[in-house]
């Protein structure tokens, strides 16, 4: 008897439901990675994503092999190739950790459907948000559409359940090295370096590996350190895009090297000796979890409203008239080259490391959507393929937020001024000066747009969409 465990959004051996789950039952398990951009709807990986699967599944792999378990890979359509490895292995039941996107649901849907007609023991778990996007709605039985009161409703929830432990090999099944060896001769997998996830020709990928280190093991570090060593500097600091004390775990929560569950009681732990002695702490502990909350929602949203990426939360922004698009202007954002200094560090920050501090992702959303009135998806999709934590609900629905068309109490009048932003938020120009050094000199480029002019064309063509939809019904309140 062989269990399969499915691996997705879940490159981790801890705090596995699915990997424990199948490690249970006492059989061979044998686990899978499909690397599927073929099925109807599912969003194919960006550039920096790929670069990431590709270290976070070289480290998953080794860390199955200490507890015996092999990892097979393959690619193509899930749902076909998942039936065809649990048929090699000659499996009896299959577990995976649920995902929460409109096409990957429907995937596995069918997916369960054939396994348990086929007779195969089917199971799935809850491993990536604390809170299940169906768990908790308003009292009208409608999704949330405003944080606050989201948060406040999940807050007033039971605890989320604990972390469980990494599972102990079997002695004898899964118990060594050499099973691993045996078990994998019977079911081929494809080498990882013939898919194609990491640069070649050319090699951008310089500024990813020296900013990061995927995989489980690193996750579980940066926890700890910023736990340690940032937690305190948190409230004050987390919005200064030059300190370094946000956690950095985006990505390792993105990919599931490490659970929110871990990080939630991992912080709650350090918030309960905080309470006996570091004064401070225990409200930075609670600002901290709150941006997690901000996770849960977006993931909350995403699930209630698919296809985020492409169709307007809001439909009434829907009669939104987007100039031409410019495409000059687009590649000047891209390549950080709008002689706007706050903008051109964040755009070039995340060309070179795959990320970028979120206060200025917030304001280079907000420029180039309010400022150079480019359509926010062509925005997002530049995200989705730099960013290394791009994640389908987070992403579309951040810009959104910026952009006016999403779930916020006070769409249409925010535009930041990022000329302002760089002076509350960097006012010695570290930041700035760390990405772009040629600031202040003549090589540096002039303003793509008058700030205040295009400020003022934003909010009239924001007031156009507004007289033009005020019958059109709002969305519930929560
Ligand atoms: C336009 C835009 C696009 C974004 N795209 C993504 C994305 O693709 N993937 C992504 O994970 N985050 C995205 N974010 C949210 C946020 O910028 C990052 O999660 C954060 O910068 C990651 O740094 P950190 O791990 O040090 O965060 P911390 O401050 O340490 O926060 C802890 C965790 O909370 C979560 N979190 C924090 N803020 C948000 C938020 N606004 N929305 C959702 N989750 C949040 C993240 O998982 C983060 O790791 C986006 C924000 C904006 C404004």
């Amino acid at each position: 008897m062989t269990a399969v465990v499915w691996f997705r959004d879940d490159l981790r051996v801890g705090d596995n439901p699915a990997l424990t789950a199948a490690m249970a039952r006492g059989t061979r398990v044998l686990a899978v990675y499909v690397l599927d951009e073929v099925s109807p709807g599912v969003r194919p990986l960006g550039g920096a994503a790929r670069w990431w699967l590709h270290q976070s599944l070289q480290s998953l792999r080794a860390s199955l092999e200490r507890i015996g378990v092999p990892l097979v890979l393959r690619r193509g359509a899930a749902e076909a190739v998942l039936p065809a490895v649990a048929t090699e292995a000659a499996a009896d039941a299959v577990f995976w950790n649920r995902r929460y996107g409109r096409a990957e649901r429907t995937v596995d849907a069918a997916l369960k459907l054939g396994l348990r007609a086929a007779g195969l023991h089917v199971q799935s778990h809850a491993a990536s948000l604390l809170y299940e996007p169906w768990t908790l709605m308003t009292g009208a039985g409608q999704p949330y559409s405003v944080f606050t009161p989201f948060w406040r409703r999940a807050s007033s929830m039971p605890e989320p359940r604990r972390p469980l432990p990494a599972p102990e090999a079997l002695a004898g099944l899964n118990g060594s090295p050499q099973s691993a060896a045996v078990q994998s001769a019977t079911v081929q997998s494809e080498p990882l370096e013939s898919w194609g996830l990491q640069p070649s020709a050319p090699d951008w990928a310089g500024g990813l590996r020296a900013a990061w280190r995927p995989g489980e093991q690193g996750a579980l570090d940066l926890l700890a350190e910023f736990l340690d060593e940032k937690l305190s500097l948190y409230p004050e600091q987390r919005d200064e895009p030059a300190e370094d004390v946000t956690s950095r775990l985006s990505p390792a929560l993105r990919w599931g090297e490490i659970s929110p569950h871990m990080v939630w009681h991992e912080t709650m732990r350090v918030r309960a000796a905080a309470a006996s002695g570091r004064i401070g702490s225990e409200g930075a502990a609670s600002a901290f979890l709150r941006q997690l909350g901000w996770r849960e929602f977006a993931a909350h949203v995403s699930f209630h409203a698919p296809d985020l990426h492409r169709v307007n939360w809001r439909r009434e922004f829907d009669a939104f008239e987007w100039p031409p698009l410019d495409q000059g202007a687009l590649t000047a954002w891209q390549r950080g080259q709008t002689g706007v200094p706050l903008v051109d560090a964040g755009m070039r920050e995340l060309w070179a490391t795959g990320t970028m501090h979120n206060r200025v992702r917030m304001v280079v959303a907000s420029y180039l959507s309010k400022n150079l009135l480019i359509d926010w998806r062509h925005g997002e999709e530049w995200f989705w393929q730099t960013l290394v934590d791009a994640d389908a609900a987070s992403n579309p629905f951040n810009w959104q937020w910026v952009a006016g068309s999403g779930a916020d109490a006070a769409p249409y009048f925010r535009i930041f001024n990022p000329v302002l932003q760089q002076q509350k938020f960097d006012p010695h120009g570290s930041y700035v000066r760390r990405h772009v050094p040629e600031w202040g000199t003549p090589e540096y480029p002039e303003p793509l747009v008058d700030l205040g002019e295009s400020r003022r064309a934003a909010l009239a063509a924001y007031d156009r969409v507004k007289r033009a939809t005020r019958s059109a019904p709002a969305p519930a309140p929560a």
